[in-house]
């Protein structure tokens, strides 16, 4: 990438009428970094989400991927570009098999990125994310935290460099958020992938996320090593009254 991040965003805004969700956020994305992102209720992570993969146009500033901005790009060049990404509420073909999911992402896969073994085909993807099993069944058929890791694996299938996390371990037992934890510090190293993971279990994040970006009020209001972000007195003042940022 030529000594670039692989994706920055330069004080990024995005408002909703009156309302200015994400204001003026910047941040650099390295290759290989495992990245969260906290923030109270309201605070802006999804729509910081949704301006980093293309699916909504900033109403100010600009995302570059390796240098080259995206002004006006279309979703599916944010996908060209090595990002994918799972959504809050995961989007699953329900009536498809679990191993169809899969394939179906796989068509979206780079031509020219060659693919890594772990993510050759719909099988060791597949394996990858523990799912091997239930490749027959329809994905309407398996419980809600197999919905996710299927969501993980359609986004893998694309082959991405950068991989946007948004609540993967909502809803989960503590052994499977663990689980999910460790996929996702394997898919760093051994696929050479960046992370970017939100998660509203702010103590589950600290615990696996090597830096954390805070929203709060659609600003960007810490960046930087778990242990120094909760001792921060602005991030501790944004969640008095939300949730504790229990220490890491
Ligand atoms: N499409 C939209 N139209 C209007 N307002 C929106 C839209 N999407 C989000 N908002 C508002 O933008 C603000 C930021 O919302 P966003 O969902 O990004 O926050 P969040 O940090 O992800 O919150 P949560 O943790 O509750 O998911 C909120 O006030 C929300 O109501």
């Amino acid at each position: 990438m030529n000594g670039h991040p692989l994706l920055e965003a330069r004080e990024v805004t995005v408002r909703f009428g009156g309302l200015t969700a994400v204001d003026a956020v910047s941040a650099a994305f390295a290759p290989g970094e495992l990245v969260g992102i906290i923030g109270p209720n309201g605070a802006g992570k999804t729509t910081f989400f949704n301006a980093l993969s293309g699916v909504i146009v900033p109403s100010a500033g600009e995302l570059f991927a390796g240098g080259a901005s995206l002004a006006g790009a279309a979703p599916h060049r944010f996908a060209q570009q090595g990002i994918a990404r799972t959504f809050q509420t995961p989007r699953v073909f329900a009536e498809l098999s679990v191993a169809a999911n899969i394939d179906f992402g796989l068509q979206f896969a780079g031509r020219k990125r060659e693919a890594p073994p772990l993510l050759k085909d719909a099988g060791t993807i597949l394996d990858l994310i523990g799912l091997s099993a239930q490749a027959a069944l329809p994905a309407a058929a398996i419980t809600p935290s197999q919905q996710r890791l299927l969501e993980i694996g359609m986004a893998l299938a694309t082959r991405p460099r950068l991989l946007l996390l948004d609540e993967v371990a909502a809803g989960l037992t503590e052994a499977e958020v663990e689980a999910m934890a460790r996929l996702i510090r394997r898919l760093r190293d051994e696929l050479d992938l960046t992370v970017i993971w939100i998660e509203h279990a702010v103590s589950t994040l600290l615990r696996h996320v090597e830096r954390v970006l805070v929203l709060h009020q659609g600003r960007k209001i810490a960046d930087g090593l778990p242990s120094e972000v909760v001792r921060n007195a602005e991030v501790i003042e944004a969640y008095l009254g939300d949730e504790m940022v229990e220490p890491a």
